[in-house]
């Protein structure tokens, strides 16, 4: 659906993104994660067409977005920072306008949009009133009013908070499962979205250092396992099964492990002396994952 290959584009002699190449499958939901400047929103510009690339091949859907610009919108929506709303009208009336501006007034699914994401309460509202929150959301709705086989989305959860971030996740994977949408996320705090997302591309400094599934990840980047282990147990010689560990909070014990396999063993062993209420690995989250991969590619 996306095929970006070999892609560099620079501004007034600066350049800004170098041999920048991935690919995204139709109904993947693809998370573009780096840090400020990184080069993400060009990315995004440069696959709906807006600008163009010095070099290299993109193709959305097939379709170049440096001649066929006008054909990529069609089935592309964008989510990015300024909206576009008219504040003065209410969230129902700005989806109508947009909805006839762009030739799909289709009623039924302005309703189905405004109750899909949460704002059928507030549908005549005006959006001057709204929460950052709504209007994230009345974005989104805004964003797919055409059907769009395709969805960018330029830093979603900016300024939610915590409701908020986990509202926004929920209706993209339901625009995902239940419309097959193929989305493409940009974000530096991406992680919050690590549930949404199927694969990653890691972008810094205009170039990609790392892409994959979370579990690939894992393999690549995941040497020892760290463990936190919720549990009662309390030795003199601070060790466990032959593990030694780290008290790190009320109950709470650190292992480091050669790898997933030592879990039960140890697991075994703590449970015959005393109560476990939890064990969670603390270095294979997108978190952990991604300062593993920037600290890494820093070192290269
Ligand atoms: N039209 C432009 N003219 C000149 N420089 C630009 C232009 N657009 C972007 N840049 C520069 O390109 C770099 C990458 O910008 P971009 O907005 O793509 O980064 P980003 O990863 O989206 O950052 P953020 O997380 O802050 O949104 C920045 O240094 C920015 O100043």
């Amino acid at each position: 659906m996306i095929h970006v290959e070999e892609v560099a584009k620079s501004f007034q002699g600066k350049e800004i993104l170098r041999n920048v190449s991935f690919n995204a499958d139709r109904g993947e939901v693809v998370g573009l994660l780096g840090p400020n400047g990184a080069g993400k929103t060009t990315i995004i510009r440069l696959l709906n067409g807006v600008i163009s690339a010095d070099s290299g091949t993109i193709r959305v859907d097939g379709l170049d977005p440096h001649t066929n610009g006008n054909d990529i919108r069609k089935i592309v929506g964008v989510v990015t920072e300024s909206a576009g709303l008219y504040p003065e009208m209410s969230g129902r009336e700005n989806l109508l306008f947009f909805a006839k501006l762009y030739n799909c007034e289709d009623r039924s699914r302005i309703e189905w949009l405004l109750e899909l994401l949460g704002l059928d309460k507030y549908s005549d509202k005006p959006v001057g009133v709204y929460s950052t929150g709504m209007k994230k959301r009345l974005a989104i709705a805004k964003a797919v009013l055409h059907d769009p086989a395709l969805l960018f989305l330029d830093e979603p959860t900016n300024g939610l908070d915590p409701d908020g971030i986990q509202d926004v996740i929920g209706y993209l994977r339901t625009l995902n499962k239940e419309q097959g949408t193929t989305i493409l996320i940009c974000s530096h705090i991406l992680y919050q979205l690590e549930e949404v997302c199927s694969s990653y591309v890691f972008l810094e400094k205009g170039r990609i250092i790392e892409r994959g599934t979370l579990s690939e990840l894992d393999a690549r980047y995941v040497d020892e396992v760290i463990l936190h282990v919720d549990t009662g147990l309390r030795t003199s010689d601070n060790e466990a099964a032959g593990y030694s560990y780290t008290v790190v909070g009320e109950n709470k014990l650190q292992f480091r492990l050669p790898s997933k396999g030592h879990i039960p063993e140890l697991l075994r062993s703590i449970l015959s002396e005393s109560w476990v209420h939890s064990a969670q690995i603390m270095n294979n989250n997108l978190e952990a994952l991604y300062f593993e991969v920037r600290r890494r590619s820093d070192e290269s």
